[in-house]
């Protein structure tokens, strides 16, 4: 076998109360898309943070073509050639794809010629992308693409993804697959960080598993079953949820002719967005990031107030309640953006706990917090919905990113909704705990709560809804059943071929 691009070597990285690395070992062979597997927490950023830089490990070395390799900093990981596209894009919405690309250079060269490289290359890697447009106009699969396009005009040798296709759908996953295929065959090694396990069957050649920091396994993902990985991960048998036979109730949410405008320059207004949600039914919203869904959260959470007349609870017009109204009225819902928006990312779990939940569960009295039952709810949340963390006590920023989701949604779910709208509820979120998350909205649902999810896996949509709707630019759909749906048709009902065409406007 030819000599690995990349070895590591007894990485071991602890933090306080945590060990999320130890003692990890594997090598990345040259052109190999290699998986990097485990549940939240079980150490994968960590680790990839240590190969790009950010992180400085306790113990263990790196190689890199054989050469000793321990980055300081990511633009050390850079010149020896690792790129990284991460999870949260880092661009600026007010400035061009060029001018965002030129940021990241230590030597731009003059926008003219990287406007014709930035071409170059999204057209020599299929990857259409106007460098003029204004960041803040495009999608979030395009945004990715000038993540992409921005690590390859470094030529870089590893690349490292970290959950590339939860933002994508279904057309621009396979858009994406043929770029990172043909990166492959040019011999690029490619580090691919999923919870997905079809994708990373049918696209990485290796695997390594990490559970609670440890390497536990290393495979070959086409030749093992999706549950045989998600049971290494695990360490266990995990199970399926399963709906529970229930007739839709009275009428819980109903929304009518509900338009609002775009809530900044890069927002999406909201047009005539009708539908009616009841008791016991779950609402799947489905739609490609940026086609109104974090509007249509905030219009009926109460962050945004709407015409009288559009939003009724429980048969009462509630258009022009705020959020503590609503939540009072039964109405809770949790927000995509989890650090910042649904968790302050500072304050403690408890603190986060007290947040959305200080009324509906007593957890303040003569305008004073009652501490003692602000922990004991924190703890039911952490331990109800499995939140890895050393305890309620710890930070927000602290968790990882899947573990901080569970918390975030578990925190809703105990609070016993009537009406539960959440935006993205398993993002991140390792295969065994989102299928808790959502035989959690099943139980709610059977217990005659009124759920819409909103979210961009499809796969998810249709286990869990009974009905299916698409939001593009602002407009839903009808509402139809999810059982005479087929996923090619709703991914016609989203209208997600829309933002595929070749954007080569100033070509
Ligand atoms: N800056 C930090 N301070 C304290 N603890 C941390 C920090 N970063 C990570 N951890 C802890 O280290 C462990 C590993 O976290 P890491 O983010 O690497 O997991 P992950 O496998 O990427 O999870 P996910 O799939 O949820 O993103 C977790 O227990 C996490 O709480």
């Amino acid at each position: 076998m030819d000599e690995p691009l990349l070895s590591l070597r007894g990485l071991t990285k602890a933090y306080p109360g945590v060990v999320a690395n130890s003692d990890v070992s594997f090598d990345i062979g040259q052109g190999e898309i290699h998986a990097l597997l485990g549940e939240n927490g079980a150490g994968k950023s960590t680790l990839v943070k240590m190969i790009y830089g950010l992180v400085r490990p306790d113990a263990g070395t790196m190689s890199l073509n054989g050469g000793a390799f321990a980055p300081g900093e990511p633009s050390e990981a850079r010149r020896a050639g690792v790129a990284m596209v991460f999870q949260h894009f880092s661009l600026f919405d007010a400035l061009s794809v060029a001018e965002n690309v030129a940021l990241g250079m230590e030597t731009p060269p003059k926008s003219r010629e990287l406007a014709q490289r930035i071409r170059d290359v999204s057209e020599e890697y299929g990857l259409p992308l106007d460098p003029f447009r204004t960041v803040g106009t495009l999608s979030a699969g395009e945004r990715q693409r000038v993540e992409i396009v921005r690590c390859l005009l470094q030529e870089p040798r590893l690349l490292i993804m970290d959950e590339p296709t939860s933002v994508l759908t279904p057309q621009e996953v396979e858009i994406l697959f043929s770029t990172l295929r043909q990166l492959k065959a040019e011999g690029r090694s490619i580090l691919y960080i999923s919870h997905k396990l079809g994708e990373i069957r049918s696209l990485c050649d290796t695997a390594t598993i990490l559970r609670r920091g440890e390497v536990v396994a290393t495979c070959t993902p086409s030749e093992t079953s999706s549950r045989e990985l998600a049971e290494m991960m695990v360490g266990a048998s995990f199970a399926a949820p399963e709906a529970r036979a229930h007739a839709p109730g009275e009428m819980a949410l109903e929304v009518t002719g509900l338009s609002l405008p775009a809530p900044g320059a890069f927002g999406t207004p909201l047009r005539e967005v009708s539908f009616e949600l009841r008791r016991g039914e779950v609402l799947g919203i489905g739609g490609v990031a940026g086609n109104g869904q974090d509007e249509l959260l905030a219009a009926l959470s109460g962050e945004r107030l709407s015409p009288r007349g559009t939003v009724a609870l429980k048969g009462a017009d509630v258009s022009r309640d705020g959020p503590i109204a609503r939540r009072e009225g039964g109405l809770l819902s949790a927000p995509e953006e989890r650090l910042g928006h649904a968790a302050a990312p500072n304050m403690s779990l408890v603190e986060n706990g007290v947040l959305t939940a200080s009324r509906r569960e007593g957890l303040v009295s003569n305008g004073f917090l009652d501490w003692s039952r602000a922990r004991d709810f924190a703890g039911r949340v952490i331990e109800r919905f499995d939140v890895r963390t050393p305890g309620s006590h710890v930070p927000a920023r602290a968790l990882s990113g899947g573990n901080l989701q569970k918390f975030v949604i578990g925190r809703e779910i105990l609070q016993r909704p009537e009406v539960l709208v959440v935006n993205q509820p398993t993002w991140g979120v390792d295969a065994a705990a989102a299928a808790a998350i959502r035989q959690a909205l099943l139980d709610l649902a059977a217990d005659g709560a009124a759920i819409l999810v909103i979210s961009q896996d499809l796969d998810e949509l249709m286990e869990i809804s009974d009905r299916f709707a698409a939001l593009n630019e602002g407009r839903l759909s009808p509402a139809r059943p999810v059982a005479e749906l087929s996923l090619e048709k709703i991914g016609l009902m989203m209208g997600g071929a829309h933002d595929m065409e070749v954007a080569h406007v100033h070509g």
